[in-house]
């Protein structure tokens, strides 16, 4: 039987992990938080992130890495972006030789600018072949209530691929494979960007032409980006382009786009902050993707004013001006 270990017992990690299980993996969940920990594997509920959610009774719980890591074919990780090197760094002692690294996790590491695989290559001393990275539009909200949805998985090697693949389909969770690891993982983590920069345009009380004129632009970013990195560029017409870019924009179950409502309609960062509970990745994420853009000589104008706005205080209207003073270009430029 594959056996996974899922690092992580907030909404994503623990709604994954009932997936994996959901599709026979055996599955063991590490989180930090002993009554956390312990609700999921002793009620089989975890009131925190998912509360009225009911857990496969198969998924087990644990506070220990070594625990949850013993035997793993796959080593799920769900942590924060942020988090991630401190967190694999304590772990990496206990990984098993062969277990293949999965990374849920949509950012963009501050300071490095690395891709969450690349922090994991490099933290786990791990070949690209056995790092995965899965990514979709995929919120939980709906996902607990057993609603579908699709995702991708991203692996060099086809057949890890195939393996996840396997390890997480359900009927009603369908996972497609793709070889194009940078492609979907910028996919994931600038998505949250551009999902803030909608927040706050729909916190102002614009319309939907506002809303498709930043998510499609926002694409043009997300794919200028991906060009000079070496990414797939069909891979932004798929699922963890286009299709999580969506979902992520227009969901008010989205914890980016509310961030950036709340910006919007007049909240401070700080008492926006404070009204969020769980990881909104864009928030830090933002200035990782606009350094990232900087060192490739990408022009990213929405992140840039998202940064500003979210970081240097630029008022919301100012931002907006700011974008629709741009001088006229032609619709497809620096690709
Ligand atoms: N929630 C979603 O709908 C969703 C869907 C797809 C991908 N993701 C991505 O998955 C990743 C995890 O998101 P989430 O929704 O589970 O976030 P979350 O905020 O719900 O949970 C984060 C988890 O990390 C733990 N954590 C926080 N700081 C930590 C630290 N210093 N060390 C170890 N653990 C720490 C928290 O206790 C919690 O268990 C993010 O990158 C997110 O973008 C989320
Ligand atoms: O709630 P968000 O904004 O972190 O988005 C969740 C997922 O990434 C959607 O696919």
């Amino acid at each position: 039987m594959t056996k996974a270990a899922v690092f992580g017992t907030g909404s994503w990690g623990t709604t994954f992990a009932m997936l994996l299980a959901g599709a026979g993996t055996e599955t063991t969940l590490w989180g930090r938080r002993a009554e956390i920990v312990e609700a999921i594997d002793r009620r089989h509920e975890n009131p925190d992130y998912l509360p009225g959610t009911v857990l496969p009774d198969a998924l087990r719980a644990t506070t220990d890495p070594a625990e949850a890591l013993d035997g793993a074919d796959f080593v799920v990780l769900a942590v924060p972006s942020q988090t991630l090197r401190g967190n694999l760094t304590a772990w990496k002692p206990h990984l098993p030789p062969e277990a293949v690294l999965v990374s849920l996790m949509k950012g963009v590491e501050l300071g490095t600018t690395k891709r969450m695989s690349e922090v994991i290559c490099e933290v786990a001393e791990v070949p690209q072949e056995r790092v995965a990275v899965v990514s979709g539009p995929n919120l939980v909200g709906e996902i607990v209530l057993g609603q579908p949805a699709a995702t991708v998985v991203a692996c060099p090697d086809e057949r890890v691929a195939e393996r996840l693949q396997e390890a997480c389909h359900l009927p009603w969770f369908r996972a497609y494979t793709n070889p194009d690891v940078v492609g979907v993982e910028l996919g994931g983590a600038v998505k949250n960007v551009i999902a803030l920069a909608v927040g706050v345009a729909a916190g102002m009380g614009l319309g939907d032409n506002v809303g498709a004129m930043l998510m499609t632009r926002g694409l043009a970013e997300i794919s200028r980006l991906g060009a000079a990195l070496g990414a797939d560029p069909h891979t932004f017409a798929g699922l963890a382009g286009m299709g999580d870019l969506v979902a992520t924009c227009t969901s008010p179950l989205s914890r980016n786009r509310t961030f950036g409502e709340n910006l919007g309609k007049g909240m401070t960062l700080e008492e926006v902050i404070a009204a969020t509970k769980q990881t909104a990745e864009g928030v830090k994420s933002c200035e990782s993707v606009l350094e990232l853009a900087r060192k490739h000589d990408v022009e990213m104008p929405i992140t840039e004013v998202v940064v500003a706005v979210v970081h240097d205080g630029m008022p919301p209207s100012e931002a907006g001006m700011l974008l629709m003073s741009r001088s006229p270009k032609p619709e497809r430029y620096g690709v």
